[in-house]
């Protein structure tokens, strides 16, 4: 009832098409990653959820619903979208106690936001004095205020130092534990492998991958071993029997391709050929991701 549905949706600003026939769930109690290259449609896809911009096809429903359907929307969804839109004058308190009036929100929940965002002490300053990533948390503040089922988070990292990617990581994987839907998106893939359980990864507007993160290293990593042995030349020859090529490596190790350490390991004993060392090597994340993701970023940026 509260997973997000996106269905064939599609925007287009003028000739720009942002979202392209998109189609996914993000369901609840986990953390999704919404990845993709500056301009792949992140931004475009959270507005379209939100109502804020009006879609030019398809469907874009929380439970089924429109966001613009709700009679009490921040009770269903608390959204970070761009933490700069606060006013800059009030105070970081007022801010949230205007949203809360606002939303018929009991005020109390803006003591808890502001404790909870780590902002408590800085509750009495005006927001145009606030790092960009006290106003992260601000927005953070601002999107827990209704208590919400669904949390959608555009870039929350963006000007947090590393203890406060820490604290957003520990809060977003406490909010999915509870059982919400939580929706975060980063154009980085390593930040997101920290926190995310499932990814949706976007490219020119397009879906490229939809899959647990597990599942994503497992399919983009090519196995590959590295091992250090008493006697190259017989197992040179053992895998060579088999098909593998081994290689030397810069540090007086070979690597071989297309084998895991465990079947390796499992023919070199058959064989009697002593292994000092195996290890299993994978193909980083953040280069899987940037080549799933090359080709249509290229092309953006020719268009
Ligand atoms: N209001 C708008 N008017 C015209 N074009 C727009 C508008 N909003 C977005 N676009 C275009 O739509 C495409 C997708 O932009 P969007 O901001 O959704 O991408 P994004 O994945 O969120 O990227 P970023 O990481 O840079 O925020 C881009 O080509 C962008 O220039």
């Amino acid at each position: 009832m509260n997973s997000i549905e996106i269905r064939e949706l599609t925007k287009e600003y003028g000739r720009t098409r942002a979202v392209d026939h998109l189609t996914f769930d993000v369901l609840p109690g986990r953390v999704t990653g919404f990845l993709g290259p500056n301009g792949a449609g992140k931004s475009t896809t959270m507005r379209l959820l939100l109502g804020l911009d009006r879609v030019t096809s398809g469907t874009a429903t929380i439970g089924g619903a429109r966001f613009t359907d709700f009679p009490d929307p921040l009770h269903r969804v608390g959204a970070l979208l761009d933490a700069q839109a606060a006013h800059g004058g009030r105070t970081a308190r007022d801010h949230l106690r205007f949203l809360a009036a606002a939303n018929r929100i009991p005020v109390r929940r803006v003591e808890e936001v502001l404790e909870q965002a780590g902002i408590a002490s800085a509750a009495k300053r005006r927001i145009k004095t606030f790092s960009l990533g006290m106003r992260q948390r601000l927005g953070i503040a601002a999107a827990l205020l209704g208590d919400p089922a669904v949390l959608l988070l555009d870039e929350p990292t963006n000007g947090l130092d590393p203890e406060g990617i820490i604290w957003i990581r520990e809060l977003m994987r406490g909010l999915a534990a509870e059982g919400r839907t939580v929706l975060v998106s980063s154009h980085l893939m390593s930040e997101t492998a920290a926190l995310a359980d499932h990814l949706v990864v976007l490219g020119q507007g397009r879906l490229l991958a939809d899959s647990s993160m597990e599942e994503f290293i497992e399919a983009r990593s090519t196995p590959k071993v590295r091992l250090r042995t008493s006697d190259p030349v017989r197992l040179r020859a053992a895998l060579a029997r088999d098909g593998f090529e081994m290689a030397s490596a810069d540090d007086g190790r070979w690597t071989v391709e297309g084998i895991r350490a465990e079947q390796l390991g499992g023919m070199a004993a058959r064989e009697g050929i002593p292994v000092l060392e195996l290890s299993d090597e994978r193909a980083s994340l953040e280069r899987a991701y940037l080549d799933l993701t090359a080709d249509h970023a290229q092309f953006a940026a020719t268009h």
